[in-house]
């Protein structure tokens, strides 16, 4: 591939663009709100001008109620060889282009499993889809030469291709996307109006559970919108669990010893049932979930404490996993979580605390 259009340039759009432009391919960039393209050109992703002739790959990155209009303004006017989107559902997009009566064979649906609870071309990043499942959702009728281009786009962008029929990616992220985001804003909607003092006691939990509950509503009302069938099929499950869960809480407020010892094992049930599910979420690129040992490190809230964290690993020859931060509420200090191999934490330890780090338990 050597052109592309990006239509829509916000964070999925220009981080695509961005991955592209790194790769050398050189990234058209157009938006319903030129200011968008503008900003998304200014950061490196491509350039705002029209492109002279049809490029090799026009990507359709717009919210997925406008997907289908998008793609058939750009396919009407030849603007490309092929064509996708990455919308976050796939059955009702393709339903809608096909209501249009236009041929389909140059385009193909697809949806990289990455994003952020941000919006807008400035919170784009050209790493965003690294080691991600992209989903790729050809039909019979699709061309070669369009899944061909599609596979390149999820090459340069370093994620990993996964084909799927459309219906049967709906189902499978209603379970993983939509039914959690809903759960997600459902826990962070108890904090509105929750007291003060309450909310300032918020840990790393917490703010595990609700991160995705900041992102746009607008689309997320577009996305549910086009699932809802599925994402009420899940909910209506969870409903169940919860009806149960909450039985069993009751229970353990009895005066009665077996009615507790009941209340006991259905809370029991419920948190080892989570355990079995956890286990199950792929580690990193997709590969089989590791356990990683933890090793906590104190820093003050100063810029270039993780650089020399990072930094002083690599000396000791230790390759960091995963991190995560926890900022202490009302104190300019964090704790900095490095998620080694379990051989690599004593020595990463004793290398990071003869480096004068505070090391915690
Ligand atoms: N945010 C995520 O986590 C995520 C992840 C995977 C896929 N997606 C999908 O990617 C697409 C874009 O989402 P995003 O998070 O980048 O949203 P965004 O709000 O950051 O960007 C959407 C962009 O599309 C533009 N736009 C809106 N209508 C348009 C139109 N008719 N023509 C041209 N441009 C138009 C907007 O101006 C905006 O710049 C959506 O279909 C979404 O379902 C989102
Ligand atoms: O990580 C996030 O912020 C996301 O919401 C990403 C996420 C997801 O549910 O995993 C959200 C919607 C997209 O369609 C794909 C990815």
């Amino acid at each position: 591939m050597r052109t592309a259009l990006v239509i829509g340039t916000g964070l999925i759009g220009t981080s695509a663009a961005l991955a592209l432009s790194q790769r050398g391919v050189a990234v058209h960039l157009a938006d319903h709100d030129p200011e968008q393209a503008r900003t998304a050109a200014a950061l490196g992703a491509g350039t705002d001008d029209a492109p002279d002739g049809p490029v090799d790959l026009a990507i359709v990155a717009a919210p997925p109620a406008h997907v289908a209009a998008v793609l058939a303004d750009a396919v009407r006017r030849g603007a490309a060889r092929g064509y996708l989107d990455v919308a976050s559902v796939k059955g009702g997009p393709r339903r809608e282009l096909e209501a249009l009566g236009l041929d389909l064979s140059p385009y193909i649906g697809t949806h990289p499993m990455a994003g952020r609870e941000k919006s807008g071309p400035l919170a784009a990043t050209g790493d965003l889809f690294e080691g991600r499942p992209w989903v790729l959702t050809p039909t019979r009728d699709t061309d070669t030469e369009v899944l061909n281009l599609a596979l390149e786009l999820v090459s340069h962008c370093r994620a990993v291709p996964v084909v799927m029929d459309a219906d049967a990616h709906d189902r499978a992220v209603a379970l993983v996307s939509h039914m959690p985001h809903l759960l997600s804003s459902l826990v962070a909607a108890r904090l509105e109006n929750a007291e003060e003092a309450a909310v300032r006691l918020c840990g790393q939990g917490i703010r595990d559970v609700t991160r995705i509950a900041a992102s746009d509503p607008g689309m997320w009302i577009d996305i549910l919108s086009a699932n809802p069938g599925p994402v009420a099929d899940l909910l209506t499950d969870v409903a169940a669990d919860l009806e149960e869960t909450v039985r069993s809480l009751r229970s353990l407020q009895s005066q009665h010893e077996d009615e507790r010892r009941e209340g006991t094992s259905g809370i029991e049930d419920v948190l080892r049932r989570g355990n079995a599910g956890q286990v199950r979420v792929p580690g990193k690129h997709g590969a089989a979930p590791r356990r990683y040992e933890v090793v906590a490190v104190l820093i003050d809230d100063q810029p270039g404490q993780l650089a020399r964290i990072f930094a002083d690993a690599g000396r000791a020859g230790v390759n960091i996993e995963d991190v995560r931060i926890e900022h202490a509420t009302g104190q300019q200090a964090g704790l900095v979580q490095l998620m080694v191999e379990p051989k690599a934490a004593p020595v990463l330890s004793a290398s990071l605390r003869e480096r004068g780090w505070a090391i915690r338990q």
